[in-house]
C-alpha cells in the first residue's frame, strides 16, 4: 500500500490576523507549516500552497511536492489529488498545514482504520453542553448526543475520494462530507485534544503554552545478535544482499544487523525480542525476510505514539568489507522503517582477528536505537 498526504495551507488565515497567513507565523522557533509537516515524518507529502507563498515554501521545504491552492478548502484539495493522479498512490491522508500538533499515534490510527474502510477521520466525541444562542442570551439547549468534533488528517482510499471530489458541486466543511456524499462510509476513530487547529489569534499561545509543557519521553533500547556462517553464496545484511564465499545459518534469512536493529527498538518499548513476537518454534517464520520483523518493531512504535529519532548499527566480522555496502543498508533499513536516511548509521569493524567472528565463524551486530514520543 503506498500512501501520500496532502498538507492544505492555502488559506489565508484571516480569523487568525498577524502579518502572515497564520501557517507561516512562528512557534516556539519555527514556522507553524514545519511543525506540521515534520509529524509525518518521511511520508510523500504534497504541500499546497497559495502562489502568494511559493518562494518561501520552496526554499523551506526542497524535497515536498508543491501545489497550488483554490479559492476554497475543497478546490484546495482537489488540485492535489488531481496531482497524484497516476501515481502509485492507493491511500491519502488529507491534513490542514493549521494543526501542527497531529500526533503519530493519531496518524496510526487513521491508516490502520483504512484496512477496513474506504474512509476514517478523528474526532473527539462532545463532552460540553451545547446552547444556541442570540444577541448573547441563550435560546435554547441542543441534543449534543452522537456529535463529534471533526479533526484532520482525514483518510481515503485514492480513487474513491478523487471521483468524490470531482463529482462534489462544492460547498463541503470538509473532506469526509464529500466522501459521504458519494456515499463513502467513514469510520471514526480516536482524535487528540491537543491536535487543535490554530484559528484565531489566541490558538497561538495556546500552541506555544503546550509546546512548552510537552515532557520529553525518550526511549533507549539495544540489541545484539550473532549467526554463524554456513555453506553459501551470499548472505543478507541490513537487507541488502552481498555476494560472499559463504551464508549465514539462522531460522530465518539470518540478517544479524536487521535482528540486532529490530530487538534494539523491541528493547526500547519494554516489548522483549524478536523471539517474543515471532517465535522460531512458530513453522511459518522460516526462512522469513527480516524487514517482516523490523516493519512489525517500527510500527509497534508508532501505535505506542514513538518515533525514530534515531539508530546505530555496529556490524563485528572480518569479511564481508561492509564499507563498499554501508550506505545502502542504512538507505534499505530507513525506507523500511519509513524515516529519513540521516536518521539511520551503519558501520563496521573487525575484532582484530579475536574470538569467533576474528577466526571467520560468524557475524555479530550490535545496535542501539533512540525513540521520541512524537
Ligand atoms: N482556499 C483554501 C482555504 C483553506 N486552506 C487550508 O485549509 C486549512 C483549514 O482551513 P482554515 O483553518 O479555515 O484556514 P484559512 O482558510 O486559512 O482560515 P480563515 O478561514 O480564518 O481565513 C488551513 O490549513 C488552510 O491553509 C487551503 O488550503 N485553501
Ligand atoms: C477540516 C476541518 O479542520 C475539520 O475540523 C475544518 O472543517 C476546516 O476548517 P474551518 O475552520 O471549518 O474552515
Amino acid at each position: 500500500m503506498s500512501t501520500a498526504v496532502i498538507i492544505v495551507a492555502a488559506g489565508r488565515g484571516s480569523r487568525a490576523g498577524g502579518d502572515l497567513p497564520k501557517q507561516w507565523q512562528s512557534l516556539a522557533g519555527k514556522s507553524v507549516l514545519e511543525h506540521t509537516v515534520a509529524q509525518f515524518g518521511a511520508m510523500q507529502i504534497v504541500l499546497v500552497i497559495h502562489p502568494e507563498d511559493r518562494v518561501r515554501a520552496a526554499a523551506l521545504f526542497p524535497e515536498l511536492t508543491l501545489v497550488h491552492g483554490g479559492e476554497t478548502r475543497a478546490q484546495s484539495v482537489l488540485n492535489a489529488l488531481a496531482a497524484l493522479e497516476g501515481s502509485q498512490v492507493d491511500r491519502v491522508l488529507i491534513h490542514d498545514g493549521a494543526r501542527p500538533f497531529v500526533s503519530q499515534a493519531v496518524i496510526t490510527r487513521v491508516i490502520a482504520a483504512l484496512d477496513h474502510h474506504p474512509a476514517a477521520a478523528p474526532a473527539l466525541v462532545v463532552s460540553d453542553a451545547l446552547w444556541r444562542g442570540e444577541a448573547g442570551l441563550v435560546q435554547g439547549t441542543q441534543d449534543r448526543a452522537g456529535l463529534y468534533r471533526a479533526q484532520t488528517p482525514q483518510g481515503f482510499r485514492f480513487p474513491e475520494i478523487l471521483a468524490a471530489h470531482r463529482a462534489h458541486p462544492g460547498g463541503a466543511l470538509d473532506d469526509v462530507e464529500v466522501a459521504r456524499a458519494a456515499g463513502l462510509d467513514v469510520a471514526i476513530v480516536e482524535g487528540d485534544e491537543e491536535n487543535m487547529k490554530l484559528t484565531y489569534p489566541g490558538d497561538f499561545a495556546k500552541g506555544e503554552a503546550l509546546l512548552k509543557g510537552r515532557k520529553m519521553d525518550l526511549r533507549v533500547g539495544n540489541g545484539y545478535d550473532v549467526h554463524a556462517f554456513c555453506e553459501g553464496d551470499h548472505l543478507w545484511l541490513c537487507g541488502v544482499k552481498i555476494p560472499h564465499s559463504k551464508g549465514l545459518l539462522g531460522h530465518s534469512d539470518a540478517d544479524v544487523g536487521m535482528h540486532a536493529l529490530t530487538d534494539a527498538i523491541y528493547g526500547a518499548l519494554a516489548e522483549g525480542d524478536i523471539g517474543r513476537h515471532f517465535p522460531p518454534s512458530d513453522p511459518q517464520w522460516k526462512g522469513a525476510a527480516s524487514h517482516i520483523f523490523l516493519a512489525h518493531a517500527i510500527a509497534l512504535a508508532r501505535e505506542k505514539g514513538y518515533q525514530l529519532a534515531n539508530c546505530d548499527v555496529t556490524l563485528v566480522c572480518e569479511y564481508p568489507k561492509i564499507g563498499p555496502h554501508a550506505l545502502n543498508m542504512a538507505a534499505e533499513l530507513a525506507r523500511i522503517m519509513g524515516v529519513e536516511t540521516s536518521r539511520v548509521s551503519v558501520k563496521a569493524t573487525t575484532s582484530e582477528r579475536l574470538g569467533f567472528t576474528g577466526r571467520e565463524e560468524g557475524i555479530a551486530s550490535i545496535a542501539t536505537c533512540a525513540l521520541v514520543k512524537a
